[in-house]
């Protein structure tokens, strides 16, 4: 696999949304940037759209970061569908978000902007697809927090979305995963570069973003991966395999991300609720009409199988299929062939039949 390095590819193209967007919580973003690609050729039905959701640090290039899931009869099939992935709202790939310039003041938003949550990200979506003249989606598809606005998607578009498949996520975020975004957050907020966010251009709080992102490279992994890959072996001198992939992927991130940004997306993961403002969590779940494969990864720690047995418990048309691996929540980075060949029997079975039907 390629090492994803979060450069933005070229061939990103940018959708520019001059009407001001309110956010669900009440603020006022003056004007949103979207930064998207796409792969393949729309039909003349427009019929043949499937929308990638991207995950916590990646981007719209979604053939760098889910690379292996893009090839003739696998999930992204460019001769078949016309694939798209934008970045989502609250990023630093393009999109608005913290690193962008807050036009109101003429400096970037960073610690100023404001609380988002997964619906405003589906939204913004919402907003790029009319732009480009789309209101059917074949498929929405995304792991972690794109498996969120997979479902978000299903509970605010079910007119536009045809079929969702979601993958190591729930249908709300719990005590455990917010408890792990904060104990992240701490360690950036403690960095003495971290200034209350507005730190100084070249001197980021690398410390503490590295040290978030160690904490989270356990959570997305599992005691068996990490035994079995790193035992009680030593990389140099004192320093255990283990400590040194640590840091290894936690100087990666800081070379690749931002610190806003990181506290921006993992607060909006925390604030994913799918009954919030609704009429029941319960409720939401069963007025999901469509077609959903639901995939669980048996070792993730983060989303344990039993959120995913919920979901399928009271989404009507849904189906769930495990991923028994052992690398833990990220398996759908790794094991990609499989994941790969599973979005790819969906949207040939169920998805597809929904689809002729409509
Ligand atoms: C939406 C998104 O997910 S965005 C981006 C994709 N995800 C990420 O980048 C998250 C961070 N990366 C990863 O977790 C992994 O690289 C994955 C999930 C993408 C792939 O998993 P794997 O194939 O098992 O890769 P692995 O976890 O071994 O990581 C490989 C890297 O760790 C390094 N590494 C492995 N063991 C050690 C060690 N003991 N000490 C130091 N470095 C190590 C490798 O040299 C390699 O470095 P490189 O990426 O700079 O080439
Ligand atoms: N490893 C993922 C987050 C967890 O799925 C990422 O870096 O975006």
């Amino acid at each position: 696999m390629r090492a994803y390095t979060g450069m933005i590819s070229e061939k990103t193209a940018y959708f520019d949304s001059t009407e001001p967007f309110k956010t669900e919580l009440g603020a006022l973003l003056p004007s949103v940037r979207v930064a998207y690609r796409t792969w393949g050729k729309l039909n003349a039905r427009k019929d043949n759209v499937v929308l990638v959701c991207q995950a916590l640090t990646g981007s719209a290039d979604a053939d760098g970061w889910w690379e292996g899931m893009f090839s003739p009869g696998g999930a992204f099939d460019e001769s078949e569908d016309f694939i798209i992935c934008s970045n989502v709202l609250g990023s630093c790939y393009g999109t608005t978000g913290p690193t962008s310039l807050n036009p109101l003041t003429g400096r970037h938003y960073g610690p100023d902007f404001p609380l988002i949550t997964i619906r405003d990200m589906v939204e913004v979506q919402r907003l790029l697809l009319a732009g480009l003249g789309i209101d059917r989606v074949k498929l929405a598809v995304g792991a972690s927090l794109g498996g969120m606005q997979v479902l978000e998607w299903g509970a605010l578009y079910p007119d536009v979305v045809q079929a969702l498949m979601p993958m190591g996520a729930s249908g709300r975020h719990s005590a455990w995963c917010i408890a792990q975004s904060e104990a992240q957050r701490q360690a950036i907020y403690a960095d003495r570069d971290w200034n209350d966010g507005w730190y100084a251009d070249g001197h980021p709080p690398a410390k503490g973003l590295a040290a978030a992102r160690m904490m989270a490279m356990c959570t997305y992994r599992s005691f068996e991966n990490f035994q079995a890959r790193f035992g009680r072996e030593f990389h140099h001198g004192t320093t255990f395999k283990a400590e040194s992939y640590l840091h290894h992927q936690g100087r990666k991130l800081v070379e690749r991300f931002d610190a806003n940004t990181y506290i921006t997306l993992t607060k909006a993961m925390d604030m994913h609720d799918l009954g919030r403002g609704r009429a029941g969590y319960e409720e939401v779940l069963r007025s999901i009409q469509l077609p959903v494969e639901i995939l669980s990864i048996n070792s993730d720690i983060l989303y344990p199988k039993e959120e995913q047995e919920e979901l399928a418990r009271f989404i009507p048309k849904s189906s769930i299929l495990y991923l028994d691996e052992p690398y833990g929540h990220d398996a759908f980075l790794i094991d990609v062939e499989k994941v790969s060949r599973m979005v790819r029997e969906f949207l040939e079975g169920r998805a597809l039949s929904a689809h002729s039907a409509a």
